[in-house]
């Protein structure tokens, strides 16, 4: 295992170049653009890492997936009444389909749904942000992860597209607290700062029915841990989850900091990281890395 990621590291380095940093948030504009990293965690809690595995970058979207499970934690299938569990087809901050459907999201993991699963956590959370952290703290078992700050104030003051969201599906009654904070909640998840290695170990319940070995905690039932999962699969690339099914074939979650985490059910996580995105808004390299190590190993869901 260690030779092959060594190897496929060197394999989609050449590609670092063709894609682009995000950078319609600022604070994230100025990562270095030759990063690579990749981790791979096993359930029995083997750990194989190569290139920048262990420095931490912009979480994003791929907090989603945190928030989502706090939210099934405490209220469980209420959640659906609120937003749906169907791909999207669409970029992850479009608001035209938000429109056609009466302000009801397609799912949690375009920004939209988020918001209201964020919406839905700010309802149970006296500190959400806080909650957060400590709950990606006990996942990953690193206490030392942070909320970036600047990167944090920096999606504040560019939250037009988002606030536009949340105040569109509050005027259809499906935002219940003040946008303002559930904002600035958003934001600080997105903040998150975690490595490749933190983020296989924070996701590794999803690859063993729920429970969590290191901190000893059942965080979903098995059910619920097929059903994340399921949405991951379907929905976790944006517009590009067919895409990624086809040349991955893993459940996955990827975020505009260029992380992408995916699941292999019953055995590993992967968290792979190369700052520079497609025009999807995923990370170049890291879907590249993906596809080789899928393909070599024979994982796949399907
Ligand atoms: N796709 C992403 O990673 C988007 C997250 C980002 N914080 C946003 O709201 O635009």
């Amino acid at each position: 295992m260690q030779a092959l990621l060594n190897e496929i590291l060197d394999t989609v380095r050449p590609l670092i170049g063709q894609g682009k940093v995000a950078d319609y948030i600022p604070a994230l504009g100025s990562v270095p653009a030759d990063q690579l990293g990749i981790a791979v965690y096993g359930n029995d809690g083997e750990l194989y890492c190569a290139g920048d595995a262990h420095t931490p970058f912009s979480v994003q979207s791929i907090s989603k997936v945190f928030s989502l499970v706090q939210a099934i934690d405490h209220s469980g299938e209420a959640i659906w009444e609120r937003l749906g569990h169907e791909p999207s087809g669409q970029p992850f901050n479009s608001l035209v389909q938000l429109e056609f459907e009466r302000g009801r999201p397609r799912n949690p993991f375009i920004n939209a749904g988020a918001l209201v699963i964020c919406d839905i956590n700010q309802s149970r959370f006296a500190a959400p942000a806080l909650s957060m952290r400590d709950f990606v703290r006990r996942l990953s078992g690193n206490p030392q992860v942070m909320v970036d700050s600047k990167v944090a104030e920096s999606e504040y003051q560019h939250r037009a597209r988002n606030a536009a969201m949340a105040y569109l599906m509050q005027s259809f009654g499906n935002f219940h607290n003040d946008v303002e904070a559930v904002l600035r909640s958003y934001f600080s998840h997105c903040a998150l700062r975690m490595s490749c290695v933190d983020l296989a170990r924070a996701f590794c319940f999803l690859a063993n029915d729920g429970f969590c070995k290191h901190s000893g905690e059942q965080i979903l039932t098995a059910r619920q841990t097929q059903q994340v999962n399921s949405i991951m699969a379907t929905s976790g690339l944006y517009d590009e989850a067919g895409n990624f099914a086809y040349r991955v074939g893993l459940p996955g979650k990827s975020g505009v900091g260029g992380g992408i985490v995916a699941v292999v059910p019953g055995r590993f996580t992967v968290c792979v990281w190369s700052p520079e995105l497609n025009p999807a808004g995923n990370s170049l390299a890291g879907m590249a890395a993906l596809e080789l190590l899928s393909q070599r190993i024979g994982w796949s869901v399907f």
